[in-house]
Order: C-alpha cells, then sequence, then structure tokens
C-alpha cells in the first residue's frame, strides 16, 4: 500500500465528542479514553480546548505526557491566549499538534465574529504563526466551510499553508451540503489552490442531515487524506462523522476507494462500549458496526442462510471489529434450523426431542415473551411447555419505605411452593432493600449485571418497566416486570430471574437423572 493512499484519522472524540455530553468528563475518565482511543492506533487525538477551563487545560496536559504513539492535538481560536494555552497545555507530549480555527462563511463573519474575510485571514495568519513557535504541526480549520464560497476558500487556504499550517481542515460544520458539493469543493481546492501540495486536506464532517460519514466518503474519493471523526459519532447536535464507520468503509470497500487507513478494527468494539459507557450515551441498537443488533440474526431465514454460510448475511465478521460473535436471537421470526443448531452447542441430539412439538411450544413462548432463551428451550424439552401459573415463587405483597434522612426498608410476601411467607430487609434504597428481602426468602444471592428502567406510557400515569439480567452459577437470566410502582415492577423483574434459575436447575437434574437412566 502506497503512503499517498492512506487516509489519516483524527480522532476528537474528547474534544468535539465531549463538547455534547450534559456533564463533562473527569480527568480520570479522559485518560482512560485516552488510552482506549490510542489503541485504535489513531493518527491524531484531538483531547480538548484547553483555553476554555483550568480542568480541560490539566487534561490535555495529562494525556499529552501520559498518552504514547498518537500525534496529541488542542484546539484553540484565532486567538494568541487560546494558542500559548494550547502550546502550554501539549509541552510534555511526543508529537503534538496546535489545531487553530476561524469561521470563512459569510454568515459566521457578519453575525458572528463581526468581521471581513480580510481580518478574519489575518488573525488566522497571526495564530499560525505563533503557534509555530510551539510545534511544526499546525492544523488550520476555516470553520463552517461548507458554506463558504469556493474562492473565498482558495484565498485564505493559500496564505495559511504560507504561514506555516500543514494541515488544512474544512469542516462542514452545521452538517448542510451533500457528497456530491463537498467532493465538487475538495476539487475545487485542490485545482486552484497553488501551494496545496503542502498541506494535508482534513474534512471534519457534522451529521445534521445524517449525512457525515457519506459526505468524509466522497471528500476521500476527491482527494481528501485526513478524516476528523469520534467513536460512536458523538458530537455537537445530531454528532460527528463516527470513526468505526469510516474505518470500516475503507476496510471493507478497499477494492473500491483504493484507500486504506491504520486503524486496528478489532479494537473498535472495545472502543465504542467504553465511550458509551463513560460518556453515559448509549449506542442505537441498529447502529453500524457497534450496535447491539449489527451483528444479530433474527428471522428464519437470515438464520439458516447464516449457518450454512456467514457471508450470506454479514458482510464483515464481528471479530474482525472486536465483536466477539454473532448472535442468532431466537424469536418468533425463528425457523427449526437455528433451534436445532442452538441445541446442538447446547449439546442435544436430534433423537433427544421431537422437533415438531417442540417447534409449536418455541413459537407459543416467542409469541408471548419475544426472545426465546437457552434456559426455556431447555424447560421446553423437559416439561414440553411452560407455565407461568406454576412457578415456584409467586409475589403476594410488596411493602417498602424510603425517606431522605434515612435507610430505606421493603418487607416482601411470596408464596413459596404454594406456602405464604414473608421477610424484611433494609438497603440504600426500596429496590436494594427489596432485593436483600427476596434473597432471604429465596436462601440464594445472584450477581446483577444489568439493571434497567423505562417508563412505558406517557407522563405521571406511565408505568416502570424494569429489565434485569443476573447472573447465577456463571449463567445469565433475564427477568422483566412491569407495574405503576417502580418498586414493585423490580420485584417482579427479580422473582423472574429466581423461578427461572429455578427451572433451569431442575432441568440440570432431568438431565442427570436421564444421563443415569
Ligand atoms: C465549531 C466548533 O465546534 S468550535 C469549538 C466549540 N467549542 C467550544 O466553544 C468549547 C470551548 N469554548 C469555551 O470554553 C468558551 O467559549 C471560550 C473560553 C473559548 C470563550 O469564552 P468567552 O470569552 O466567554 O466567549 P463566548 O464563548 O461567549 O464567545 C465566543 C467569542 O469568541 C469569538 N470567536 C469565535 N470563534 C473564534 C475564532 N475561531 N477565533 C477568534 N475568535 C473567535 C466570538 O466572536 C466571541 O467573541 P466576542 O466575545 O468578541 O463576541
Ligand atoms: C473547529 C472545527 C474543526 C469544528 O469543530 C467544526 O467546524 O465543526
Amino acid at each position: 500500500m502506497q503512503e499517498q493512499d492512506k487516509v489519516w484519522i483524527f480522532d476528537t472524540t474528547l474534544r468535539d465528542g465531549e463538547q455534547a455530553l450534559k456533564a463533562s468528563l473527569t480527568e480520570d475518565d479522559k485518560i482512560q479514553l485516552a488510552h482506549t482511543i490510542s489503541r485504535l492506533n489513531v493518527d491524531v487525538m484531538e483531547v480538548g480546548f484547553p483555553v476554555s477551563s483550568p480542568a480541560d487545560f490539566r487534561s490535555v496536559q495529562r494525556i499529552a505526557t501520559e498518552v504514547k504513539g498518537p500525534i496529541i492535538c488542542g484546539l484553540a481560536r484565532s486567538v494568541a491566549k487560546d494558542i500559548e494555552a494550547c502550546g502550554e497545555a501539549l509541552r510534555t507530549a511526543q508529537q503534538s499538534r496546535i489545531h487553530t480555527f476561524i469561521a470563512t462563511s459569510p454568515l459566521h463573519l457578519e453575525h458572528k465574529l463581526r468581521m471581513s474575510l480580510d481580518d478574519a485571514t489575518a488573525m488566522a495568519i497571526k495564530s499560525i504563526k505563533l503557534a509555530r513557535n510551539y510545534t511544526d504541526d499546525v492544523e488550520f480549520s476555516c470553520e463552517d466551510a461548507g458554506r463558504t464560497p469556493h474562492w473565498d476558500l482558495c484565498k485564505i487556504v493559500e496564505q495559511a499553508i504560507n504561514a506555516g499550517a500543514s494541515t488544512i481542515n474544512l469542516p462542514d460544520t452545521v452538517g448542510f451540503v451533500t457528497p456530491d458539493e463537498y467532493a465538487a469543493m475538495i476539487r475545487h481546492l485542490i485545482n486552484n489552490v497553488p501551494n496545496i501540495d503542502k498541506a494535508r486536506l482534513s474534512v471534519h464532517c457534522h451529521n445534521d442531515l445524517g449525512l457525515a460519514v457519506a459526505n468524509s466518503v466522497a471528500a476521500v474519493q476527491a482527494g481528501a487524506r485526513q478524516i476528523e471523526c469520534t467513536i460512536n459519532g458523538i458530537g455537537e447536535r445530531a454528532g460527528n462523522c463516527s470513526l468505526e464507520e469510516v474505518a470500516m468503509i475503507m476496510k471493507m470497500r478497499h477494492d473500491h476507494l483504493k484507500v486504506y487507513t491504520d486503524i486496528k478494527s478489532e479494537e473498535i468494539y472495545r472502543a465504542s462500549r467504553q465511550v458509551a459507557k463513560i460518556c453515559n450515551m448509549p449506542v442505537q441498537p441498529n447502529k453500524a458496526i457497534v450496535g447491539e443488533n449489527a451483528f444479530a440474526h433474527s428471522s428464519g431465514i437470515h438464520q439458516d442462510g447464516v449457518l450454512k454460510a456467514q457471508n450470506t448475511y454479514e458482510i464483515m465478521s464481528p471479530e474482525s471489529v472486536g465483536v466477539p460473535s454473532n448472535q442468532l436471537n431466537m424469536t418468533s421470526r425463528s425457523g427449526r434450523h437455528v433451534i436445532e443448531h442452538r441445541l446442538e452447542e447446547l449439546g442435544y441430539q436430534k433423537s433427544d426431542y421431537d422437533m415438531d412439538g417442540l417447534y409449536k411450544s418455541f413459537i407459543e413462548l416467542a409469541d408471548q415473551k419475544g426472545t426465546v432463551y437457552d434456559y426455556d428451550l431447555e424447560a421446553m424439552i423437559y416439561f414440553n411447555q411452560i407455565n407461568d401459573k406454576d412457578e415456584k415463587y409467586q409475589l403476594e405483597f410488596v411493602n417498602s419505605a424510603s425517606n431522605s434522612q434515612s435507610v430505606a426498608s421493603s418487607t416482601i410476601g411470596m408464596r413459596i411452593d404454594g406456602e405464604a411467607k414473608q421477610e424484611a430487609a433494609t438497603g440504600n434504597g426500596p429496590v436494594e432493600a427489596s432485593f436483600a428481602a427476596i434473597e432471604r426468602l429465596t436462601g440464594m444471592s445472584v450477581e446483577m449485571i444489568e439493571y434497567n428502567l423505562e417508563a412505558t406510557g406517557q407522563g405521571a400515569s406511565s408505568l416502570g418497566q424494569v429489565n434485569i439480567i443476573a447472573k447465577y452459577d456463571g449463567r445469565p437470566y433475564h427477568g422483566a416486570g412491569i407495574a405503576a410502582d417502580v418498586v414493585e415492577a423490580s420485584v417482579r423483574a427479580m422473582i423472574r430471574v429466581y423461578n427461572l434459575i429455578y427451572r433451569a436447575q431442575k432441568v440440570s437434574d432431568l438431565k442427570q437423572q436421564r444421563k443415569a437412566g
């Protein structure tokens, strides 16, 4: 592969991505994420806007000192104090870049900066020269380039390169342009700026019309060689171009695009999950590359195809982006092939069950509860069908109390194998206290993996829906509960988990008996 075909990946998760968060990241969060981003093997990491606050200055400084590998970059307006703060914060970096910008569109010049293009150009040149006192690697951005006349861009870009900028970034700051327009802008600059070969052309796209990735790819096809992007596409408003998407487009479509990045794609999923968790920005399930459903197949025809040849419905392998494996969801849209496959993985042979009878129970259960899990399948083999009314643990009542001044308490009444029992416990909140009371009643303790509370319905009369994933004996169980009272919804979800554990234990006993006899 040739160096001129390499597209640099400039990650701005910790700068533009962070701008969109409801709560700022702590210094430690940023350090942790910076190490993760560096493991992706990005070329440049923009990690903050040092003049904006002492905390941002300190985190840029710490990342510059601690994170080795990528070029560490900070953002600065075309203002001396911003450049000085940036230069100072980046002083200890192995390789540093100062990224300075000024808006160039008539709209921003007139209404925001209240100055002419010539004045903005003069400020840009002064800033680039000042930045060169700190580092040889200076990037200059024409903010709102997408809405700037092409000849205005040519004028300022030529002077910025002469002043010492080695990367020229042309952002579509408000996500307004279409791919053909953006490509035409890049071509115009390549064809009309006499010193353009002295700089790397960069693009920075926002997703207001959902075109950030498409625009970035179109710009690369037109000759840009740096993409500014964020993990999971987080960023101002509708977000930025998503790193994982452009990296995988270039990897998977190298045949067509003929360019490459140095991203270690196997690190993508881990990075995505960490960003989602630390930034408290969950990834939508159908998000390309990293969404929960990106490698999940739910319909029978697709599942059958994937089982016969994975590439029938997967254009890339889950492992190539660090997802451990694909997922074949068992739902009412599944067919017999996937059930047979799953049971084979669980150690069953065809002679262990009657597929026609099993499939009938499977479809009934799937229609009732959506997803059917392994333990449901096994229970169907051993009990033919599952009836919730015969469950071991049945809730009778929940009586919880909490206030802001003392610990919460809860009394739970249950029927266990038909016998009425009750227990009380305390906790940090009424849900924790209720779970502790259930633990006493069942004599079993589970490890909580996930607790998710959502309102279903509207306004104050909405119902609380709780979904729990809890582990027992190394195996996860899923429980859901719905009630007007969120504590009751939580208790119902947890009791469901205990019933599933009990049923799985019974299945295991029956398996042993079958083996022995
Ligand atoms: C498109 C982007 O994403 S750009 C990056 C956006 N990120 C941020 O804004 C986060 C960091 N920003 C901040 O912490 C603050 O806005 C600061 C510290 C930079 C400035 O704060 P303040 O001095 O209080 O100014 P405020 O933010 O209200 O207004 C911005 C000022 O900068 C000016 N300005 C905006 N961009 C530039 C620029 N590139 N170069 C020079 N001046 C600029 C504006 O015209 C305005 O100036 P004015 O006060 O003379 O009207
Ligand atoms: C500062 C620049 C690169 C920016 O964030 C934008 O224009 O969106």
